[in-house]
C-alpha cells in the first residue's frame, strides 16, 4: 500500500476550515491551527533541518500561572529514524552511520532549545529482531555504561546542556554477557544517571523479541533530572495500564515511550494508549516510533498462516506528546524521520491533579487487595449469574 504522510494533512485537504476547528478540538483538545501553540526558531533551524531532510514541528502546552511556585518550563524533544545503511552492511557501518546521522539531529534539537531528549526504541540498529538470527544482530549490543553508542550521547549532552535517552540494545558483561533492551539516561552534564529496561516483552506477529532478551528485573525507576522527573516506559509496555501507572506512582512527570511497531498491526492503538497514559497517571507522554521498512536478507516467517517474507511492514512514526490534561500535539510524519519539540510547563501535572482529583479517588488499597487475589493459584474470577 502506498504510504501517507499523516491523518492531519488528510483532515485539512478535506475539511473546510471552520469545521476543522472543530475537528482539531475534539481531536487534539486544541485548536491546532491557533499559532500561539507553536514554537518560533532561529531561522538556521530550518535550513539545517531542510539540509538534513527532517521534519521539525513544534508545539506548545499552556498552564495556569501559580502564585507561589515559578513556572517550570522545559522543551521535550522526540526524534524519530529510519535506518541509513540496508541490512547487510558491516554492523559497524550501520551503527556509526546512524550514531553521525542522529547526531546531527540532536544538533538541530540543541538549536530548537530542547532540555530533555529521546530517540526510538533500539534507534542504532534495524529492527532485526523479527529474523529469530542471532548472528549478527546480537553485536550491536553494547554496555549501557560506556558502550560506543553512549559514550557519543554522552558528549552531545554535555555538550548542549541536554538530558539524552538513549534506547540500545544492551549487553550486560558484569551479568554473564546477557542481553537486554535498555534506556540508558544520561545527564545534561554528560554523565549517565542509570538506565531502566522493558518490562514486557512482545511475542506478537513478527516481534519476537523474546528469543533476544528477557522482562526487565529494575522495577519503575524514575530520573531525577534537573528538567523534570523522567521515566522511559520501552514500547510494548504501552499496552500495560500498570507499567504506566507504576511510574506515575514513583513520581515521573515525562514518561517517554520509545517504540518500533508496524502500521498493519498498532496503528489503531497509536494514538490512544499513551495519551490515556497521561491523563490517568497526570504526566506528559511522550510516544516515539521508528520510520521505514527495514529488509531482511533470509525471510522469516510470524506463525499466522502468512507466507514468509523479508520485512516487518511500515513502522509509521508518528511521534506525539500527550499534556496531563489529555491534551496532545500533532503528530510527526508517518513516513519521513522528524523531531518534535514541544514547550511544557511540569507545573500542568499538579494542577491537573488538583482538577481531577485521579490520585485521590484511586482506591490502590483497593486494587492491591484484589490484585494479590487475583495472582493466588485458587482465584476464583467474582462473577455472580442469575440464580
Ligand atoms: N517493539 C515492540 O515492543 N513492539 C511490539 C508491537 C507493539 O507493541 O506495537
Amino acid at each position: 500500500m502506498a504510504q501517507f504522510n499523516s491523518i492531519e494533512e488528510i483532515l485539512e485537504k478535506y475539511i473546510p476550515k471552520e469545521e476543522l476547528q472543530k475537528v482539531h478540538r475534539g481531536l487534539y483538545g486544541f485548536d491546532i491551527q491557533d499559532p500561539s501553540h507553536y514554537l518560533k526558531f532561529d531561522p538556521k533551524v530550518k535550513d539545517l533541518a531542510d539540509k538534513l531532510k527532517l521534519e521539525v514541528k513544534s508545539f506548545r502546552f499552556p498552564a495556569l500561572a501559580e502564585e507561589l511556585r515559578k513556572p517550570r518550563i522545559v522543551r521535550i524533544g522526540a526524534i524519530q529514524n529510519s535506518i541509513v545503511e540496508p541490512t547487510d552492511a558491516p554492523i559497524r557501518a550501520q551503527r556509526d552511520s546512524l550514531i553521525k546521522k542522529i547526531s546531527s539531529y540532536i544538533a538541530v534539537a540543541a538549536d530548537c532549545g530542547v532540555n530533555v531528549l529521546c530517540m526510538q526504541e533500539t534507534w542504532n540498529m534495524p529492527f532485526a529482531f523479527c529474523t529469530r538470527e542471532k548472528h549478527p544482530w546480537t553485536q550491536f549490543a553494547e554496555s549501557a555504561e560506556d558502550g560506543p553508542t553512549t559514550q557519543a550521547m554522552r558528549q552531545l549532552a554535555g555538550r548542549y546542556n541536554m538530558v539524552i535517552v538513549s534506547p540500545i540494545l544492551e549487553r550486560d558483561e558484569s551479568h554473564g554477557d546477557t542481553v537486554w533492551n535498555t534506556a540508558v539516561v544520561i545527564s545534561n552534564t554528560g554523565k549517565v544517571i542509570g538506565k531502566t529496561r522493558k518490562n514486557h516483552i512482545p511475542r506478537v506477529g513478527d516481534f519476537n523479541e523474546s528469543t533476544y532478551y528477557m522482562e526487565s528485573e529494575l522495577g519503575h525507576p524514575v530520573f531525577d533530572t534537573q528538567f523534570g522527573r523522567i521515566a522511559v516506559n520501552i514500547c510494548y509496555g504501552r499496552h500495560h495500564p500498570q507499567n504506566w501507572l507504576m511510574y506515575g506512582l514513583n513520581g515521573a512527570e515525562i514518561v517517554f515511550n520509545p517504540s518500533a511497531t508496524v502500521d498493519s498491526l498498532s496503528e489503531a492503538f497509536w494514538p490512544i494508549e499513551a495519551r490515556n497514559a497521561a491523563i490517568a497517571n497526570n504526566y506528559y507522554s511522550v510516544a516515539i516510533n521508528r520510520v521505514g521498512t527495514e529488509n531482511f536478507a533470509h525471510e522469516f516467517t510470524s506463525g499466522d498462516g502468512r507466507s514468509a517474507h523479508h520485512d516487518f511492514g511500515h513502522f509509521y512514526g508518528s511521534s506525539y506528546v500527550t499534556a496531563p490534561n489529555g491534551a496532545r500535539s500533532p503528530g510527526l510524519s508517518r513516513v519521513s524521520d522528524g523531531l518534535l519539540v514541544v514547550e511544557a510547563d511540569l507545573n500542568l501535572c499538579r494542577q491537573v491533579k488538583d482538577q481531577w482529583g485521579f490520585r485521590m479517588t484511586q482506591r490502590l488499597d483497593l486494587y492491591a487487595e484484589s490484585l494479590a487475589k487475583a495472582v493466588k493459584p485458587d482465584f476464583q474470577p467474582q462473577i455472580i449469574a442469575e440464580k
